[in-house]
């Protein structure tokens, strides 16, 4: 599904990411670890396209997306979260998930507004069936009507997480997912990313949300991929260990 061949990024004399590469298999969660510079931050950028690699390549269900723009990587269904929730706080919360699918249109422009075409309000009637989903499957039904401002940030996070999983993505990224959440939403989020048949990558400081959720993660250090593998695999890995576990 996601494929990341010999990707290098330097920043000047700094060899940010040296020759990555590993593959995340279509509904699996990938998590990215490794200590600070690792170069986690980096590699989410190149994915996202907010960095080109200095070189290798980066695919999406066998396409090469390398040097596409974040929008036209959004167009080919991948979504990020940020380690700042962004959502509309001036929209409730199931407007803010509204808000995600609109950018499709509505189709028929003005004079579909206009006249009601059935076709448009099919699809209106459409659209609040998968925003009431998705809020069901993110444990946000009961805040359907708040505004998501007033929310606290573990809640935010997952508004940002629906906003996220509205239109289907294919491929999901979520930086530091767990950063502001409380011990209960952590496993909340957990369960939530678990149950998804999304394809996930996630950077995560949060050693036990990464071996709980993640299928397989792969551990950076100084720019190098140092290991891959099963969280257990990972856990007793003597190199990962004297790089980063101790
Ligand atoms: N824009 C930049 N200009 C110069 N050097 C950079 C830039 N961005 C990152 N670096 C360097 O690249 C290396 C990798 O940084 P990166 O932020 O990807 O690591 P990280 O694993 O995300 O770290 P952290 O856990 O602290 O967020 C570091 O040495 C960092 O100083």
């Amino acid at each position: 599904m996601l494929a990341v061949d010999g990707v290098s990024v330097w920043f000047g004399g700094v060899k940010a990411l040296d020759q990555v590469s590993f593959e995340v298999p279509a509904g699996q969660v990938h998590g990215v670890i490794g200590p600070n510079g690792a170069g986690k931050t980096t590699l989410f950028d190149v994915v996202s396209g907010l960095c080109r690699p200095g070189e290798g390549r980066v695919s999406v269900a066998g396409r090469d997306l390398t040097g596409v723009s974040p929008l036209r990587r959004a167009r080919a269904g991948l979504r990020r979260t940020f380690q700042r929730p962004q959502v509309f706080g001036r929209l409730t919360v199931a407007g803010n998930v509204l808000a995600a699918l609109d950018w499709h249109g509505g189709g028929g422009g003005l004079a579909a507004d206009l006249v009601g075409w059935p076709g448009r309000r099919r699809l209106e009637r459409e659209r609040g069936e998968r925003v009431a989903e998705v809020l069901e499957l993110c444990g946000l039904t009961a805040l359907r009507d708040a505004y998501a401002a007033a929310l606290p940030i573990g809640q935010r996070r997952l508004v940002e997480l629906a906003r996220a999983l509205a239109d289907r993505p294919s491929l999901l990224l979520l930086d530091e997912p767990t950063s502001g959440l409380d011990a209960d939403q952590t496993v909340r989020l957990g369960a939530v990313v678990k149950a998804l048949d999304t394809t996930v990558l996630l950077v995560e400081h949060d050693m036990s949300f990464v071996m709980d959720t993640c299928d397989r993660i792969v551990v950076l250090d100084l720019g190098k991929m140092i290991a891959t593998g099963t969280p257990d695999a990972v856990r007793q890995d003597p190199v990962v260990r004297a790089a980063y576990l101790g």
